[in-house]
């Protein structure tokens, strides 16, 4: 009796068995399912995300974009479901993720530097291994500003970049990011956007991305997943394979026009459904 009483509440959602997605997945969601006040927001919802890929996502207002990345990487709770990485689990996988609000996502008390530092040195690494990871850091990123102040005393650009490196300082397996460039302005989200394509043409982490900005989403993606008004699915996967570096160039290119004229018809049909 007392098994049954104490046994985990879950959603009212039957279970399926498990089925793996297609080779190259690197992130399996099944059975997703997630209610807010009693409406469902997600209900047996199911994806697969490929594996060194950049994912943008891209949907109405208040679908669910930043809840559905929230609960990958682990910061609200699921109802019922299963997410694997590799197969693995979320406190087996290495993330890093990119907060919209760059203002509180870094501890003001820390100097720049030290923030950045802060997962390495919580991961127990040595002093020499922290120098030579901040090292590669600083080249890749091409870092012009003093590292040594206070995030308080940077540009928003700039505690932006600090924020991004501080999630790849511990080479993630999966980073999030949830609407990077909004408080950014134009000049800034244009130097950011080109640092975070060429990080991942270094590394190949498997990237999610949600975004507001149609052009900047499909410009950064290897696949765009569009969703529907809630209960929130899956409208369509599209995938936009031009090459990288994408540039000022690929704007016009026939292929991104194409994909984000897709986009949007696809999005106008899914807001007037
Ligand atoms: N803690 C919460 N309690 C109740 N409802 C919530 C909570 N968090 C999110 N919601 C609701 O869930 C829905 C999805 O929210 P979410 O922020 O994930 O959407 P979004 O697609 O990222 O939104 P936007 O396009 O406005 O950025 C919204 O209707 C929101 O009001």
């Amino acid at each position: 009796m007392s098994a049954v009483l104490n046994a985990p509440v879950v959603a009212d959602v039957p279970q399926r068995p498990f089925v793996p997605g297609p080779a190259g997945t690197h992130i399996t969601i099944r059975g997703l399912t997630k209610y807010f006040a009693g409406w469902p927001l997600y209900e047996n919802f199911d994806l697969d995300i490929p594996k060194g890929r950049i994912v943008s996502v891209f949907g109405p207002n208040g679908c669910g974009k930043s809840t559905l990345i929230n609960m990958i990487a682990g910061l609200i709770p699921i109802d019922a479901g299963q997410i694997l990485f590799d197969g693995k689990s979320l406190k087996d996988t290495k993330i890093g993720y990119v907060f919209q609000n760059y203002r509180e996502a870094m501890f003001p008390w820390m100097r720049t530097i030290d923030n950045i530092a802060y997962p390495l040195k919580l991961e127990g690494r040595s002093k020499a291994e922290v120098d030579r990871r901040m090292a590669e850091l600083v080249a890749s990123f091409d870092v012009k500003f003093d590292l040594n102040r206070f995030p308080y005393e940077l540009s928003g650009g700039q505690q932006q970049t600090a924020s991004i490196m501080r999630a790849l300082a511990p080479k993630p397996e999966v980073l999030f990011l949830d609407e990077p460039f909004s408080a950014l302005d134009f000049e800034m989200t244009l130097f950011i956007r080109e640092k975070l394509q060429e990080v991942f043409m270094q590394t190949g982490t498997t990237m999610l991305l949600v975004s507001h900005d149609l052009e900047e989403a499909v410009y950064l993606a290897d696949e765009v997943l569009l969703l529907t008004k809630r209960p929130t699915r899956v409208a369509e996967i599209l995938r936009y394979e031009d090459p990288r570096p994408r540039t000022v160039a690929t704007l016009s290119e026939p292929s991104f026009v194409s994909t984000k004229k897709l986009s949007l018809e696809i999005f106008q049909r899914e807001v007037r459904r």
